[in-house]
């Protein structure tokens, strides 16, 4: 027997554990404890919308896979991150075995909503172990819930967990040691659970949480009072309002010391290799192609980090779904439901999650419609370009004594993102005619504070995949633009820079005559390209391009007072408003193609984003001009 069959056949005889719960509940956390994985982990429901493996060993030496799976409240599958969960347990699955054992992860202090779906799954005849997550909650609250009486109940294991403390998984991993190697199984269809009503099931769960559970010290909890607050008609917009302002506004304020320093270390080194070798390629190539283009990325990892700070923050805290409430009238206004507000939130992070995350809504329009919207919400990879503009072209002085200018023109384009998206979604509303409008139906977690750890480990996440970005897809993209912008040289008696007469160069006078009419020259045209690929690479083919383009000893990553003398007001406000609509990432659209099942909406979205967005720079740029700007 080869050693790759041995593998697969010990893969065979590893049990296969499924996470089931529903959403919100702490699956998976419990997953990364006991697998040391780090699957994203948030305070609202639908966090995980697709299946993720894994595998561990217990105490006793028996090795497990585990699988996360995305929360569901029944198996009666609504959405469809649901219906991956309920085929995956039923062995719906093309190619993929059922599981051996589930463990049943439930919330123990919302067990009255969290015990139907186990009373669903233990229909179906699996081996079964039930997790009481959160019990440190539950226990601080005042909750009893007696372990030993529910396991006789229900007829398996019941087990106290806190995934979110380091051991909490302690007693799940001795019950899933004591379970029988080959259990015995009687695997039922799921047709088995059709065949039982709603109200029977909800009669039991009550008949059960009467003779386990006492309620009588619980203390409720502070959520209620906070959402008195948060939740109120006119109170909670204005708080929502202003807390998406001070992010902006710190985006800015915060970030500009650590950026200041990583400035100055680019151009330290660019200075010592420029005294340090002779004029030549390998000099070029490192000072403007390199250090030029990535340099000019790099200094934006703090703004990206403060960006994701809040965003990671608010995520554990609780306050997304509140805030899709706070919307839902608004949303309600152009067609979506609030359901569309974390996969769009989402989307300021990256639009890929976002897109996926759509998967959470049940009416297959509203999911278009929101994916087709998704990439007009500002990514953090437009952060850079904006911010390269606006520090070019935007004075940093105050507003009204507590407001910075430039924090203020940052909040601006997000919010034209915002508005244009709205405005899309009711044109393809009303297209696609509307379905009917559903009630916005969605738990809202119990508030708590962000577990530092987590933020920490998301920031530095976060960091990992910025700079492993700038490490590879965007340097090398930068060597190529280098290549392209520096060959061939220029002819005997030129009159412009080489790279007026290298490949890129042609390229790049090509292209300006579409692009004349919206203000963009040829330097700014052979940025687009690169920029396909990835947003952020357009501010480093700017450095390069313009690194190039100057004569004498201008170090590249100067390049604020570089385009601030190139261009004119104009052309900035234009090329933001270019980057407000235009689909500027390939990923996205093979993301759209794959979650859409076909080539028809990325083709759509490519074709209107493309076509907003010459129309708008083309406006912005007439009217500014006319203004003299
Ligand atoms: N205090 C406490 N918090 C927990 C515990 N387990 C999970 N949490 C928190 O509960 C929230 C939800 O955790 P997740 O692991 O994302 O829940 P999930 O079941 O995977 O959620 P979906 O993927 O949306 O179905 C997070 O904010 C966790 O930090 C626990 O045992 N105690
Ligand atoms: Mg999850």
């Amino acid at each position: 027997m080869g050693a790759v069959e041995r593998k697969i056949q010990a893969r065979a005889r590893t049990p296969l554990v499924a996470l089931l719960g529903n959403p919100n509940c702490g699956k998976t956390a419990l997953f990364n404890r006991l697998t040391g994985a780090r699957q994203k982990v948030a305070n609202y429901a639908g966090v995980t919308v697709e299946r993720k493996e894994g595998s561990f060993s217990s105490p006793a030496g028996r090795s497990f896979r585990l699988l996360d799976l995305p929360g569901a409240y029944s198996l009666a599958a609504h959405t469809p991150d649901e219906a991956i969960t309920r085929d995956v347990v039923a062995g719906l699955r093309a190619g993929e075995q059922a599981p051996d054992a589930v463990v049943c992860v439930v919330n123990a202090t919302n067990l009255r909503l969290n015990l139907r779906l186990v009373l669903e799954v233990q229909r179906l005849g699996l081996p079964m172990v039930l997790a009481l997550n959160m019990v440190d909650v539950a226990k601080k609250r005042g909750i009893v819930i007696d372990a030993d009486k529910l396991a006789a109940e229900l007829g398996m294991p019941v087990v106290e967990t806190v995934a979110v403390q380091s051991g909490g998984e302690k007693s799940l991993l001795r019950a899933l040691d004591q379970m029988p190697d080959e259990a015995p199984r009687t695997s039922n269809a799921l047709s088995a659970i059709d065949a039982i009503s709603v109200e029977d099931t909800q009669h039991e769960v009550r008949r059960i949480l009467d003779a386990c559970t006492s309620h009588a010290n619980d203390t409720g909890n502070l959520t209620e009072k906070i959402d008195q607050v948060v939740l109120h008609p006119i109170v909670g917009p204005i708080l929502l309002a202003a807390l998406m302002f001070l992010v902006f506004q710190a985006v800015f304020s915060w970030a500009a010391l650590p950026m200041e320093m990583i400035k100055g270390g680019v151009d330290g080194v660019g200075q010592w290799l420029g005294a340090y070798m002779g004029d030549g390629m390998l000099r070029s190539l490192l000072v403007e192609g390199i250090l030029g283009g990535v340099g000019s990325v790099l200094v934006f990892l703090p703004q990206i980090l403060i960006l994701f700070f809040f965003i990671l923050a608010l995520e554990d805290c609780g306050y997304l779904p509140r805030a899709a409430f706070l919307l839902d009238r608004l949303m309600g206004g152009v067609g979506l439901s609030g359901r569309a507000f974390i996969p769009l939130l989402s989307s300021f992070a990256c639009a890929i999650p976002g897109i996926m995350a759509a998967r959470t809504i049940q009416n297959r329009r509203d999911r278009l419609v929101t994916i087709m919207i998704a990439p007009l919400m500002t990514c953090s990879a437009r952060l850079p370009v904006y911010a390269l503009i606006i520090a070019a072209f935007i004075p940093n002085r105050d507003v009204g004594g507590f407001m910075n200018l430039q924090g203020l023109v940052l909040f601006a384009l997000y919010f034209a993102g915002i508005a244009s998206a709205m405005a899309v979604a009711w044109v393809f509303k009303r297209i696609m005619g509307s379905s009917a409008q559903q009630p916005l139906m969605m738990e809202l977690p119990s508030y708590h504070w962000p577990h530092l750890h987590n933020l920490a480990l998301g920031l530095w996440e976060r960091a990992k995949i910025f700079l492993t970005r700038v490490g590879t897809i965007i340097l090398t993209l930068m060597v190529l633009v280098w290549f392209l912008s520096s060959f061939p040289g220029a002819p005997e008696g030129a009159t412009h820079p080489a790279i007026y007469y290298s490949i890129a160069g042609m390229i790049g006078r090509g292209m300006a005559v579409i692009f004349e009419p919206i203000g963009f020259g040829w330097q700014i045209c052979i940025a687009l390209v690169p920029g396909m690929a990835a947003r952020e690479v357009a501010v480093g083919a700017l450095g390069t391009v313009y690194a190039l383009s100057q004569s004498g000893e201008a170090l590249a990553s100067s390049l604020t007072p570089i385009i601030a003398q190139s261009w004119t007001l104009a052309t900035a406000l234009s090329l933001l408003a270019w980057y407000v609509f235009a689909p500027q990432c390939l990923s996205t659209l093979s993301v759209v193609k794959r979650e859409t099942g076909g080539m028809r909406w990325p083709l759509i979205m490519a074709f209107y984003m493309f076509a907003l967005a010459y129309i708008a720079s083309f406006i912005t740029y007439r009217v500014a001009l006319s203004m003299g700007g």
